[in-house]
């Protein structure tokens, strides 16, 4: 069976000053996730926030935290993000050593694994860990910034994702870029999962820019 298609609308993009109203206004706009991306100015250049916001939003909100980790290394750091309320957390294989080992970390701390795929990382890695992996997590942008244009060669990486996968239960998420326009062509090759920042947190209405990614 298809899955249904995921929104998860990315905090980078929301107003900081003023972050639970932002998340409570998102999961009332219909929002499936809240993706919170993670950034050390060091695996990326840019820096974001940590396990602490997570921890204080996470009485605020029943949505699933989608843990997106830019950082490296990461393995000293998994535990933390799990005990602040994380239920998905993914990590670039450029981020340590043992992809594998971090992968089997994750889930032994209870939460859901997955695995992201710059767009010049191939997708040899998946096929490698795919017994331990709930997500895979596509950029279709070059992490480290919100409001960037969507690379559209990443689509075919989808579509060769989606193919590996197959009838396995793992979810196949798209990050960057992703617009009223981009969203659709990435449900087409196969993702269920799209994160969305600027498309959603730039627009005055938060239900209709939910409902227009999700083609309905
Ligand atoms: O991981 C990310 C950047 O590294 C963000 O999740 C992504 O950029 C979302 O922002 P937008 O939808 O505005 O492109
Ligand atoms: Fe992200």
């Amino acid at each position: 069976m298809k899955n249904p298609v995921r929104i998860a609308p990315s905090l980078l993009a929301a107003d900081f000053t003023r972050l639970g109203a932002e998340v409570a206004a998102i999961e009332k706009a219909g929002a499936d996730w809240l993706h919170l991306d993670i950034m050390d100015g060091h695996f990326v250049p840019n820096i974001s926030f940590g396990p602490g916001l997570i921890k204080a939003l996470r009485p605020l909100s029943a949505m699933p935290f989608d843990v997106h980790l830019m950082i490296a290394p990461a393995d000293p750091y998994l535990a933390a993000f799990a005990e602040a309320g994380a239920d998905w957390i993914s990590l670039h294989p450029e981020a340590g050593p043992h992809l594998h080992r971090s992968l089997q970390t994750i889930r032994a701390l209870g939460k859901k694994a997955g695995v992201v795929l710059n767009p010049a990382t191939p997708i040899a890695h998946v096929a490698e860990v795919i017994d331990l992996l709930d997500l895979v997590l596509v950029m279709s942008v070059n992490p480290g910034f919100g409001g960037q244009s969507f690379i559209r060669s990443q689509l075919q990486k989808i579509a060769a994702l989606k193919a590996l996968i197959g009838d396995r239960d793992i979810r196949l998420e798209v990050d960057g870029g992703v617009t009223t326009e981009t969203a659709p062509l990435c449900v087409e090759a196969g993702a269920d999962v799209l994160v969305a920042g600027t498309a959603v947190f730039a627009k005055p209405d938060y239900a209709t820019a939910i409902a227009g990614l999700r083609g309905c």
